[in-house]
């Protein structure tokens, strides 16, 4: 590079450069500038300030914890059990008062099942025989209830089926159509709820600092937030069902504790808020309600084991807490605010768009805008330098390279 070359270079680093404007006076595209503006800033101002807060750093990471506690007693008679009181004992499964507890509403008792010999029941397709080499000696009944012994029993006037070592006898199939425990409608369920939001160190539980005799008697509704006792029967209707219906298949209901917390406001205006869903299919089907099988054993006099087995059907309540907490922060603002600013950017470049492309006059303000130069190659002029020919762009080039550089 020559010397003025340099000298040219070194005297444009202190030009100033500015941006040119051209001012369209159209009232269509104006007016659409400022709708679109107004719509950008109602957007900014509305829904990412004053509805989703963007001003606030928030915490969705909750911690949790839930104890539950039951209370209630029925009355039952019943051919199997005789009379017979239940109280949360017996049917609260498991009792220690987890998240995730299990009420039982019905019941298939089948008491003293001794080890023995018996028929296999019904309707299982592998204990179905005709002979005795259809029940093979020491073969487990598939989905069935022992070892077949190798005889086959016939004990209606059509059908047979395999004897088999088990406990016996076998559980009868149908549950009772109306539930054995029904009465678990009016039982209470009292759900102790204490949560944190570590980024902010702030804690709350969902039950006022009051006496103990408050708890005993009030019963939560959607008007009292802080009574943390529920009624089964109504957890269940409010999840959209039927208590004593969904009671003899059993299902599963879903109790979500939400908390949202503005730590901008004070702590008391942060509240839990509770919502009731049935997690199961509601329709009856084969994927819906929910049962498993216990039994309690006893020994007799003579040292034999028998037991009563139970299967049961119930509800279960799982209980989920979601919760998110915010507080102003001067990063969320900022970075809000500055994306708000790029919007309004976008909203010039779709105006650009339309008066530059869409409208009638858009080649009129598209020249305006936009100065044409012409491609070096296509201006080549034959100019002979040193007995060579060279074209005009290059002329041009050296030209401008060569000019003196005004201010
Ligand atoms: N499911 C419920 N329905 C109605 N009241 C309940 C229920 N669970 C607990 N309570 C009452 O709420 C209060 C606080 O219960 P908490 O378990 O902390 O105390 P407690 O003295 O061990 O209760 P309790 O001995 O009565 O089971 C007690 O007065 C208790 O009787």
């Amino acid at each position: 590079m020559g010397q003025v070359a340099w000298k040219g270079l070194f005297l444009s680093f202190f030009d100033y450069k500015t941006e040119k404007y051209v001012i369209a006076k159209n009232k269509k595209v104006g007016i659409l500038f400022r709708v679109v503006q107004l719509s950008l800033l109602a957007y900014l101002v509305g829904w990412v300030f004053v509805v989703k807060k963007g001003y606030q750093e928030t915490d969705t990471s909750i911690q949790s914890s839930i104890i539950t506690k039951l209370k209630g007693v029925a009355f039952t008679n019943t051919s199997e059990l005789g009379e017979r009181l239940w109280d949360v004992v017996d049917y609260v499964i498991p009792p220690q008062g987890e998240n995730v507890f299990f009420v039982v509403t019905n019941l298939i008792v089948t008491p003293n099942q001794r080890q023995g010999t018996c028929p296999e029941s019904f309707g299982i397709p592998d204990a179905e025989c005709l002979k005795n080499s259809d029940c093979p000696e020491g073969e487990p009944v598939v989905a069935g209830n022992g070892v077949k012994t190798g005889r086959c029993l016939k004990t209606g006037a059509v059908n047979a089926t395999c004897e088999i070592f088990a406990w016996c006898p076998i559980e009868k199939k149908k549950n009772p159509k109306i539930p054995l425990l029904g009465k678990a409608e009016n039982f209470t369920v009292y759900i102790k709820n204490s949560i944190r939001f570590p980024k902010f160190d702030f804690s709350k539980t969902n039950i006022l600092e009051t006496d103990e005799s408050y708890l005993k008697s009030c019963r939560y509704s959607k008007d009292d937030h802080y009574c943390p006792i529920f009624h089964l029967g109504k957890i269940v209707s409010w999840a959209g069902s039927e208590f004593q219906s969904m009671a003899i298949e059993g299902g599963v209901i879903g109790i979500q504790i939400e908390w949202n917390c503005n730590l901008d406001k004070p702590a008391s205006e942060c509240h839990p808020h509770y919502s009731f869903a049935r997690l199961d299919n509601k329709e009856r089907s084969v994927s819906s309600g929910y049962n498993f099988r216990f039994a309690k054993y006893y020994r007799d006099a003579k040292g034999n084991d028998y037991r009563t087995m139970f299967k049961a059907y119930g509800i279960r309540f799982d209980i989920m807490v979601t919760g998110k907490a915010g507080k102003f922060n001067i990063i969320p603002t900022i970075i809000n605010i500055g994306s708000g600013l790029a919007l309004m950017g976008a909203g010039a470049f779709f105006c650009d768009l339309v008066l530059l492309y869409l409208i009638k006059k858009s080649n009129f303000y598209r020249d305006k805008k936009f100065e044409d130069v012409k491609s070096a190659s296509k201006m080549s002029l034959n100019v002979k330098v040193n007995g060579q020919p060279k074209s005009k762009s290059q002329n041009d080039l050296d030209q401008v390279r060569l000019q003196p550089l005004e201010a």
